[in-house]
């Protein structure tokens, strides 16, 4: 059984007055442990997707099933308590969080929010976060907005592992990381998925990380979408005239060097 079933999601905005759909007729499915990656050019309706799989938008119409249960149908307390099963991180964690609160408010929040831990215990829980993320627990009296890009995606990363998701959305997490971080912050999500068997619903407009760490691709064009597979396999030989764009578009994707490093 697949962990998140999207079927036939919709959303439409308004531009110059008139309706337009940012996201029409989508479909995908993720299984547990398994990384599924959005690509498409901006503007296809990767970061609506996210939200609307994280329900922090409403779609028009579609169905999404997450663990078993008709996610669009969950409000109140059991909203929140399956919302702790799936995470978001999002590009910029200074966006995301007050950049003036501590390493350890933000990673506090989520274990106080949902019930995880007694006061009492959650400093123990957060530096075993911080370890988990390969970050030093002297690192908690820290400002948000004092520490590395880097160590901040691990902090969000932390955040995101804190309530023990299985599926966590990353929406373009990545790409803001110079390349030798990004490879990094890559292997810490491998690693993690590998332990702890979380799927990912990866947002990326980079095909080279995408074929380094997913393990199917839905191409996106205008909301809709164009074509989807084995990521290896489209990335390879693209069939839709998008996918042939994206591919040529990517140079490095000629080359058989280390693509997430
Ligand atoms: N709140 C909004 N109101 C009106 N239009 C919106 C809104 N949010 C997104 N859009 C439009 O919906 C379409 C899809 O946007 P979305 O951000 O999902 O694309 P994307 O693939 O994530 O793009 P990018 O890679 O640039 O982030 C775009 O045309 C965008 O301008």
């Amino acid at each position: 059984m697949s962990l998140l079933a999207v079927s036939n999601l919709a959303k439409h905005y308004r531009r110059g007055g008139k309706p337009f759909a940012a996201v029409d007729d989508v479909s995908f499915e993720i299984g547990p442990a398994e990384t599924l990656a959005l690509a498409g050019p901006s503007g296809s309706g990767k970061s609506t997707i996210a939200r609307l799989v994280s329900r922090l938008l409403e779609p028009d119409s579609g169905r999404i099933d997450f663990e078993g249960t008709d996610f669009l149908a969950l409000s109140g307390a059991r909203l929140r308590a399956r919302r702790a099963r799936l995470q978001m991180v999002f590009q910029d964690p200074l966006a995301a969080f007050n950049p003036r609160a501590t390493v350890a408010r933000v990673l506090d929040d989520p274990l106080r929010v949902h019930g995880i831990a007694p006061r009492a215990e959650r400093p123990r829980r957060i530096a075993a976060l911080l370890e988990r993320v390969g970050l030093d627990a002297g690192l908690t009296a820290r400002a948000i907005h004092e520490i590395s890009g880097g160590q901040r995606q691990r902090i969000a990363i932390a955040r995101a592992i804190a309530t023990r998701p299985s599926l966590v959305v990353l929406d373009e997490a990545v790409s803001a990381l110079d390349v030798s971080v990004r490879g990094q912050i890559l292997e810490l999500l491998l690693d993690l998925q590998r332990q702890e068997r979380i799927a990912y619903l990866f947002i990326s407009h980079d095909l080279g990380v995408i074929r380094a760490v997913a393990h199917r691709v839905v191409i996106l064009d205008a909301g809709r979408v164009a074509e989807s597979g084995d990521a290896r396999t489209v990335i390879a030989s693209p069939q839709s005239a998008i996918g042939k764009a994206l591919v040529a578009a990517t140079p490095k994707l000629g080359r058989t060097s280390q693509d997430a490093s």
